[in-house]
């Protein structure tokens, strides 16, 4: 009986514009030209709730250890977000962007953090990315610790939205707190290669939006970076200059298992969907999946599980070790 809840949603995937050995200014300068440009085409198009990638103002560095590529990070209302609020208000669009933050009030600590921008130009929020990678060339612990925002949703003009940035798609649980605090749309903004994640990339958003009743917009950078210098990834293989390839392939996923096409694997793209929010509830109401959580149960295992003393619950057949020759 509910009037639709139609959302036109927008992902941004791109990448990056000079070369990795150009002064950062300028990287910075020709990337955020470049993704205007997209931002404008979205804001043509009607898109009521856009979201740019991972770190979208530089290059994916993390991979060098080298701590120079800290001059990446900015004040959560720092230049970028600036930019982007003028974007926001003109187009009446929320904007979701995933930068390198500098905690100017704590110690000019590093952050993995998005930003959330109202369709009023005003900053909503921030979230801090709640999993940091240690995996292959993704040595992202050397710049930040794990997030200490837990699981936000942003109550916006459009809906209920949260971000579960990148290496957080690996863990069920954040997908699930997002949507316990009653998320309608989670992005997941990423940077990822494809001799990594590429077998995972279209299962785990759709798993999470099928087993939480939201939409996921899935959002993954495009292009080989190369850098300056080589750096290994401590497996016994050969120093080299690059992460491989980021293959883009953004999309979107919804609580009834269907699933847009992907955008491409080399170019840049602006994907955009529009969405009934209304769907959320219709798939809790013929699936269930709340009510037959069994929340409790869970609960009650995670907080034994915590304890020094814990014991896994194993039931070892006694005839293990009995069978006759
Ligand atoms: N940026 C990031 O967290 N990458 C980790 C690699 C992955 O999760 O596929």
């Amino acid at each position: 009986m509910r009037q639709p809840r139609i959302v036109r949603v927008g992902l941004i995937q791109n990448s990056i514009s000079v070369p990795t050995t150009c002064h950062f200014a300028e990287q910075k300068k020709a990337i955020m030209e470049k993704v205007k440009l997209i931002i404008d085409a979205a804001g043509a198009s009607g898109v009521n709730v856009l979201c740019l990638q991972e770190a979208w103002t530089m290059p994916f560095a993390f991979c060098t250890r080298e701590k120079r590529w800290c001059e990446f990070a900015e004040p959560a209302d720092g230049e970028s977000t600036q930019f982007l609020q003028d974007l926001a208000q003109k187009y009446n669009m929320v904007i979701v962007s995933p930068i390198l933050e500098r905690d100017i009030n704590h110690g000019e600590i590093i952050w993995n953090t998005v930003v959330v921008i109202g369709n009023n130009g005003n900053m909503i929020g921030i979230h801090r990315k709640n999993h940091i990678p240690r995996v292959g060339d993704f040595n992202e612990s050397t710049y930040y610790m794990e997030g200490n925002t837990g699981h936000p949703v942003f109550e916006t003009a459009y809906g209920k939205i949260a971000v579960n940035i990148c290496y957080g798609r690996h863990h069920p649980l954040n997908w699930l707190a997002f949507g316990l605090n009653g998320a309608e749309i989670v992005f997941n903004p990423s940077a990822t290669v494809g001799e990594l994640s590429e077998p995972m990339w279209p299962i785990e958003a759709r798993n999470a939006a099928i087993a939480n009743s939201y939409f996921v917009g899935s959002i993954n950078r495009v292009g080989t970076e190369v850098f300056p210098n080589a750096f290994t990834s401590g497996d016994g293989k050969p120093q080299h200059a690059d992460f491989g390839h980021f293959y883009g392939s953004s999309h979107f996923s919804a609580p009834d298992a269907s699933c847009t096409p992907s955008l491409s694997r080399y170019r840049d793209g602006l994907m955009i969907s529009d969405m009934d929010l209304n769907l959320c509830r219709q798939i809790k109401d013929k699936w269930g999946f709340r009510m037959t959580a069994r929340y409790d149960m869970y609960a009650n295992l995670l907080s034994e599980y915590l304890k020094p003393d814990f014991k896994p619950q194993v039931i070892a057949d006694p005839l293990i070790n009995k069978r006759k020759a």
